[in-house]
């Protein structure tokens, strides 16, 4: 169990996050959405122990997270893969200081290959991957640690949607089967209530929790069934009212939200297209 308490976080003086309290169940799969700046990153660095509170903080089974711990491992935007190293050795790299037989490194990583369906490409450096085929190599050097707890920070933002489809399903897959607890950020709202067993919408300025929404529906998720179609609307009805605060400050008070389009920030969508 992961439990954030009284947690508050500010930068330069100025709040970020105030306020923030929760539990998150071993095992489940928790979505972290809200406008660009509430602090959601800030947040998932607390709790992968990348950064500190200035209050409160973040509780694992009673223990205080004070740092970085092999059991919290982060998944980013951004691959970043070591160039020069193929699949296999990004992959197996981290391992190395943790694990001393090579016929376990092995066992280890070719596992996680055969999870993110990467096995034949094992000996391909970088450059010769596509950036979905680089992100689940990301996802792989995270598993292949076998951690608790998986904090993904808008780990599919930056790839095409058929891409995103696929690693969703993929993602999906290896949940269920490891059970992981895993912390998602994402301000894509279809891609949050297809994956997670909760949503958490957060407020900005400073970052605070507004809502939580359990998704209470089985996997895999059909987005076009109108039950999950109306937990997407639920939060997007909730998200609404944060994003029109942020944009009445910027664009002025007499400002009115479009139906259908979050003013600003076309990475908040619905899905695709809306
Ligand atoms: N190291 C830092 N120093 C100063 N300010 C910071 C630092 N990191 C984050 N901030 C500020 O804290 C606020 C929250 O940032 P954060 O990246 O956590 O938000 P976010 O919700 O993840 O944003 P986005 O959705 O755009 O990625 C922002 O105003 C940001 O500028």
């Amino acid at each position: 169990m992961i439990e954030i308490k009284n947690l508050e976080k500010s930068f330069d003086g100025i709040p970020v996050l105030e306020n923030i309290n929760c539990s998150i169940e071993e095992g489940s799969f928790t979505s972290l959405i809200g406008p660009s700046g509430c602090g959601k990153s800030t947040l998932i660095n607390i709790i992968a122990g990348l950064d500190k509170a200035n209050g409160g903080g973040v509780w694992i089974d009673d223990e205080k997270v004070k740092g970085t711990h092999t059991d919290r491992v982060m998944v980013f935007q951004n691959a970043a893969l070591f160039p020069w190293l193929t699949v296999y050795e990004n992959i197996a790299f981290g391992l190395k200081n943790i694990v001393d037989k090579s016929d376990e490194i092995r066992h280890k990583v070719e596992d996680v290959l055969r999870k993110v369906h990467l096995s034949r490409f094992k000996e391909y450096y970088p450059y010769q991957l596509s950036g979905g085929m680089k992100q689940r190599v990301s996802i792989a050097r995270s598993l292949v640690m076998n951690p608790r707890i998986l904090l993904m920070d808008e780990p599919f933002s930056a790839l095409d949607e058929q891409t995103r489809m696929l690693l969703h399903s993929e993602l999906q897959q290896i949940w269920m089967e490891t059970r992981q607890t895993i912390i998602f950020v994402t301000h894509n709202i279809r891609e949050a209530v297809k994956l997670s067993n909760r949503v958490i919408v957060m407020g900005i300025r400073p970052g605070t929790i507004v809502d939580d929404v359990p998704i209470q529906a089985g996997f895999p998720r059909n987005v076009e069934d109108p039950h999950i179609f109306d937990y997407e609307k639920n939060v997007f009805k909730r998200l609404k009212v944060e994003i029109e605060k942020v944009a009445k400050e910027e664009m002025g008070s007499d400002y009115r939200f479009k139906e259908g389009n979050i003013p600003g920030n076309s990475a908040y969508t619905m899905g695709s297209g809306i």
